[in-house]
């Protein structure tokens, strides 16, 4: 006879039983959660009063010995919490970074109080769930008013908006991580009275983006814009035979591909971007560099005024004289000013495809002396020069600190 269980034996738990537990256990993560989100809106709030007291106090922005001790302080305290000195260095890099960057916009703000308004009427390329819309989305989501997004076609027509009134501000990519500078944008900066006046990176995280249930073995068609291309080259390699339809943008790769929903054919964009048009994506992480993000500016009809209290940078155009080292007579003249070049791109100009103009992005403020005598030097010794713009640097380098040397002691 089959060995009789007596009845009192404990039944094994049933998946009901688990799914009940993990249940519990998620609603008091999620109460955790929900009180860690209200400890870093206070800490929001502590932070922009000490920007309003660096206003009056005119004091800089960063103060790299309090994030140094602050860090140290913090290592020390998480380790007996059994937290690495890794992971409470890069959650307070998070959140110093943020802490800047809105300290940066509050007394950006203070310097140009007729900029705030209501409505911020904002251009940019695709339509919602490009890349630049993102950009946009994540650029004024930090500062008041409401946002108008308004997509465009081409770059052309991003700068024709803001010229003529219909939008207040235009979000451009300038440069990208994989694929280099964006060659488009500088050529309509030759010829725009429009002024630079912001700038962000973004990370382009590219995926593979369908609209109903499919594997990369179905694919036939692939849709996305022409630097999505390039910056996935490695891949599309690996892919195979398989046709490649560029698009004005990555948004239209992705409108394109929810309105056939055909399983052959997929758009490569991000998987947020996709989500706006249904999409999920099969694969990620497409782009030849781990390391993908582009750099956007932002663009107005006024300059802004930035003050000297937070990093800044300012973008000039020039055409030098047509003799040998004239570049070079330039560039020494930064030098000899002490001021920090981070970007040289050149470009051929208009009409006169032997000469070049060359955009110069600098680490300095327009109003400080040292950049003020650069630009009169400049003047005498370039055929052409433009100042594009001066604005708030958004690059906040994380403060280092030896996770050793904040557990010494
Ligand atoms: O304490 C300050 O001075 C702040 O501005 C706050 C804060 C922070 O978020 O902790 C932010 C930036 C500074 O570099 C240092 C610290």
């Amino acid at each position: 006879m089959d060995h009789e269980y007596p009845f009192y034996q404990q039944q094994e738990p049933q998946m009901t039983d688990y799914q009940a537990q993990l249940e519990q256990i998620r609603q008091q993560i999620s109460a955790l959660d929900a009180e860690l989100l209200g400890l870093l809106a206070k800490r929001q709030q502590f932070t922009n009063q000490v920007a309003e007291t660096k206003i009056k106090a005119h004091m800089q922005v960063r103060d790299p010995v309090r994030e140094e001790q602050l860090l140290i302080k913090l290592i020390k305290q998480g380790q007996p919490l059994g937290l690495t000195p890794q992971y409470v260095t890069s959650l307070f890099h998070v959140i110093i970074e943020d802490s800047v960057l809105n300290q940066q916009m509050l007394l950006a703000q203070k310097a140009n109080p007729d900029n705030a308004q209501p409505l911020n009427r904002v251009a940019f390329l695709g339509d919602k769930g490009s890349y630049s819309y993102l950009a946009t989305q994540k650029y004024f989501s930090r500062r008041p008013g409401e946002l108008m997004e308004i997509g465009c076609p081409s770059f052309d027509a991003i700068i024709h908006k803001v010229e003529t009134g219909e939008a207040d501000y235009a979000v451009l990519p300038i440069e990208n991580t994989s694929s280099g500078s964006i060659n488009e944008v500088f050529d309509v900066l030759q010829h725009t009275s429009l002024s630079i006046i912001g700038e962000l990176t973004h990370p382009v995280e590219h995926a593979l983006l369908v609209a109903c249930d499919t594997d990369i073995s179905k694919l036939k068609t692939l849709y996305a814009h022409p630097q999505v291309f390039s910056q996935c080259s490695h891949f599309l390699a690996e892919l195979g035979n398989i046709e490649v339809k560029p698009t004005d943008s990555t948004s239209a790769a992705m409108l394109k591909v929810s309105e056939m929903q055909d399983p052959s054919i997929a758009a490569i964009g991000s998987a947020p971007g996709g989500a706006l048009y249904g999409l999920t994506p099969i694969k990620s992480n497409l782009a030849n560099q781990k390391e993908n993000h582009s750099r956007f500016i932002v663009v107005a009809r006024k300059p802004v005024n930035v003050p000297l209290q937070i990093p800044a940078k300012t973008t000039l155009v020039m055409s030098t004289v047509q003799k040998p080292g004239a570049l070079v007579e330039a560039l020494l003249v930064l030098r000899d000013n002490q001021i920090n070049m981070t970007k040289l791109e050149s470009r051929p100009i208009n009409g006169n495809p032997w000469e070049e103009m060359f955009y110069i992005d600098v680490e300095a403020n327009l109003q400080d002396g040292p950049m003020q005598t650069a630009i009169e030097q400049l003047h005498g010794i370039t055929r052409s020069l433009k100042v594009l713009g001066c604005y708030p640097s958004e690059e906040v380098t994380p403060t280092r600190v030896a996770a050793a040397d904040a557990l010494q002691g």
